[in-house]
């Protein structure tokens, strides 16, 4: 067994000519990296590689390693890697139920079983008898936490956070933010997150990286 936790080592990302990102660094269970950086420096691009889908045109070198397996070429479904992006909307033609399944591991079969997974899901939510409910009539915390459960239903080893908090109000940013690194320090996960708001860097109080126009951290 290698080391638990992230690694991206030595990754280049690449877009043509230009470096985009380059990047060492090891993010170790329950702990939080922040990424920060100007528009368009690759930061997003850097959170698609790590869960293997890079958009055509790039290219990247360097190991990504999750709890000491090389996972760099393994398919986006076989990564373990959880995230969440600031349009992480539920599907509108699925009950808040069905939404939670479709996150549900594959591995766990059964009707009866798959409902009791996500009743169990729905209570630790706090948002118990909500199965049947209609995600267009939850309030925007309500759905934050679906999203966030739906997510972690699948189980993830590691965590990836692409300005997911961007579009909630500030009072209920900092409510779904505390709860999402709750859940990172609770479960173990280590967790790369790529924001422009200070506030969520200072939450999550780890190391921040803060990338230059042309990818070099500074
Ligand atoms: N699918 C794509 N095809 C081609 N170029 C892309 C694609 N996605 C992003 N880019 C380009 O790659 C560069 C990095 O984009 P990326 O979205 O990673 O930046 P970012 O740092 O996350 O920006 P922002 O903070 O605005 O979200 C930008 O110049 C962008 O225009």
């Amino acid at each position: 067994m290698g080391d638990q936790g992230l690694t991206l080592e030595n990754v280049e990302i690449r877009n043509g000519q230009n470096t985009l990102i380059s990047i060492n660094t090891h993010i170790a269970p329950g702990e939080v990296l922040t990424i920060m950086g100007p528009s368009g420096v690759g930061k997003s691009t850097l959170l698609s590689y790590v869960i293997g889908n890079l958009p055509p045109g790039f290219d990247a070198k360097g190991r990504i390693v999750l709890d000491g397996h090389d996972i760099t070429h393994l398919p986006t479904n076989k990564r373990r890697v959880g995230i969440l992006f600031q349009d992480d909307l539920l599907f509108p033609h699925m009950s808040v139920g069905e939404n939670l399944s479709f996150g549900l591991h594959a591995d766990i079969k059964g009707r009866a079983v798959r409902r009791m997974h996500i009743e169990a899901a729905l209570t630790e939510i706090n948002l118990e008898g909500f199965a049947n409910r209609d995600p267009e009539t939850l309030s925007g915390g309500q759905k934050a936490r679906v999203a966030l459960m739906r997510m972690l239903l699948s189980n993830p080893c590691a965590l990836l956070l692409d300005e997911a908090f961007a579009r909630l109000d500030t009072k209920l940013r900092g409510q779904v933010r505390n709860l999402v690194f709750e859940y990172a320090r609770k479960r173990d996960l280590p967790t790369l997150m790529v924001t422009h708001d200070q506030a969520d860097a200072d939450a999550a109080g780890g190391e921040c990286i803060h990338l230059l126009e042309f990818g070099k951290p500074n």
